[in-house]
Formats: C-alpha cells, sequence, structure tokens
C-alpha cells in the first residue's frame, strides 16, 4: 500500500533507451533464485566478471550485503522476505532504468514475491536464472556453516529446513549447478543474453 500523498511524478530529459543506446547494450534484471547453497552468489560474481571484462555496465546486489545495509531492519519471516524481495525488486528497476545489466542473488523463496519483481518491470526486463540444487547437496556444502546450525535449532525459518522454498514454474533458465560447472553457468548465461539481443 502506498502511504505517500501528495506526490508527483518528475520525468528525466533523458530516457532509458537513450541510456541503453549510449551503453550498446539493453538493460535487464537478471534474476538468480535457489536455495542457500546453491550457487546464486559464486555465478553472479563470475557472470559479473565476464560482463564487466566485455565492457558491459553491470552491477550486482546481493542478499547477504544488502541485508548489511538497505535492508539491515528485515529478517526471514515471510513478510520480511516479501519485503525484502520488494525493494529489490525496484532497485532492480531504477537500475534497469540507469541501462544497467543487474544481477540479484536472492533466495527470494516464494513465488508470489518473485512474480512481484517480474511484475514491476516491462516484459523481457527480467530474467529469472534457477540455480537448482538439491537441499541434499546443498547441505553438504554448507558454506557458511547455517544449515548446520538450522538442524541444531540455532536458526529459526531457514529455508529448506523449516522454510520453503518454491521452485520457479518457469525460469527463463536453469543451471544445475550439481552438473555444471561456474564457468558452464556463466557461458551458459551470456550465450542467452547475446541469443535475446540483449549484449
Ligand atoms: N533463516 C534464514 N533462511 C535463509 N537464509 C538465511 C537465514 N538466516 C540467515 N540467512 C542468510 O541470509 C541469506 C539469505 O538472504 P536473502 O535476502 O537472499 O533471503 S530471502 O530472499 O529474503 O529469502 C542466506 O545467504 P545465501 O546462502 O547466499 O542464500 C544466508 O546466508
Ligand atoms: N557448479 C557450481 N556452481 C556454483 N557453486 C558451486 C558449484 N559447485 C560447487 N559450488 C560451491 O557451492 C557453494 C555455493 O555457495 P554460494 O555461491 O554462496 O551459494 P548461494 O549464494 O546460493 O548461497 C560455493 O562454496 C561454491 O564454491
Amino acid at each position: 500500500m502506498n502511504t505517500s500523498t501528495n506526490i508527483i511524478w518528475h520525468d528525466s530529459e533523458v530516457t532509458k533507451q537513450e541510456r541503453q543506446a549510449r551503453n550498446s547494450h539493453k538493460s535487464v534484471v537478471i534474476w538468480f533464485t535457489g536455495l542457500s547453497g546453491s550457487g546464486k552468489s559464486t555465478i553472479s560474481v563470475a557472470l559479473e566478471k565476464a560482463l564487466y571484462e566485455q565492457h558491459i555496465h553491470s552491477y550486482r546486489l546481493d542478499g547477504d550485503n544488502v541485508r548489511h545495509g538497505l535492508n539491515s531492519n528485515l529478517g526471514f519471516s515471510p513478510e520480511d522476505r516479501k519485503e525484502n524481495i520488494r525493494r529489490i525488486g525496484e532497485v532492480g528497476k531504477l537500475m534497469v532504468d540507469a541501462g544497467i545489466v543487474t544481477m540479484t542473488a536472492f533466495i527470494s523463496p516464494y513465488r508470489k514475491d518473485r512474480n512481484y519483481a517480474r511484475s514491476i518491470l516491462e516484459e523481457k526486463e527480467f530474467i529469472e536464472v534457477y540455480t537448482k540444487c538439491s537441499l541434499n547437496e546443498c547441505e553438504s556444502r554448507d558454506p557458511k556453516g547455517l544449515y548446520k546450525k538450522a538442524r541444531a535449532g540455532e536458526i529459526k525459518e531457514f529455508t529448506g529446513i523449516n522454510a520453503p522454498y518454491e521452485a520457479p514454474a518457469h525460469p527463463e533458465i536453469v543451471i544445475d549447478t550439481e552438473k555444471q560447472t561456474v564457468d558452464e553457468a556463466v557461458g551458459a548465461i551470456i550465450s542467452y543474453l547475446k541469443n535475446n539481443l540483449y549484449i
């Protein structure tokens, strides 16, 4: 619900299309979703580096990082996760307007919340990338030791253990991180961007 009143939109004199033309590439949100430990951060970091090396204006928003600042007042209840994703969707939209290829790496476990983020962008401005990985494998990777803590009852509402993860029904890209290497994942996403004339 919008509680701000008496607010009037003020247009820029530089359009998104003009920024994209100057950058010689489209702007888009590449929305990673998947369990903790499924590879969202690892792949988005590698993708960001590869895009940077190809002179693509890009930027990465990562759950752990954004929760240190912009979203530091949010926890992991369904309501807080919804607000987390709503804000990231809005930031993603601003970055697309600024002409930037934006990667977001959030668990974003609820389909409805991801679809909301998609809905505020124009068609083709949201590419959902599902980092598919079994809970078993994520738990054995446990890069931050959080699954161990969750199993020991030290973290409430941990995704996959005692909070749900709803896999995307129709993601644009699926990366099976139990089968594809990080380089293969980056290659697959860059091919998608090239084949669909984003870059
Ligand atoms: N309860 C609980 N459930 C899931 N994850 C937890 C939790 N508590 C802390 N963490 C750590 O926070 C990271 C997930 O934050 P996100 O902003 O991506 O989560 S969400 O999209 O709002 O669901 C997640 O990072 P990733 O491992 O990179 O996914 C964890 O490091
Ligand atoms: N094919 C792969 N793709 C991505 N990460 C992988 C892969 N194989 C192993 N890993 C490892 O799995 C872990 C994934 O952790 P991370 O990227 O932080 O996941 P997330 O951001 O989804 O929580 C890292 O330790 C990474 O080195």
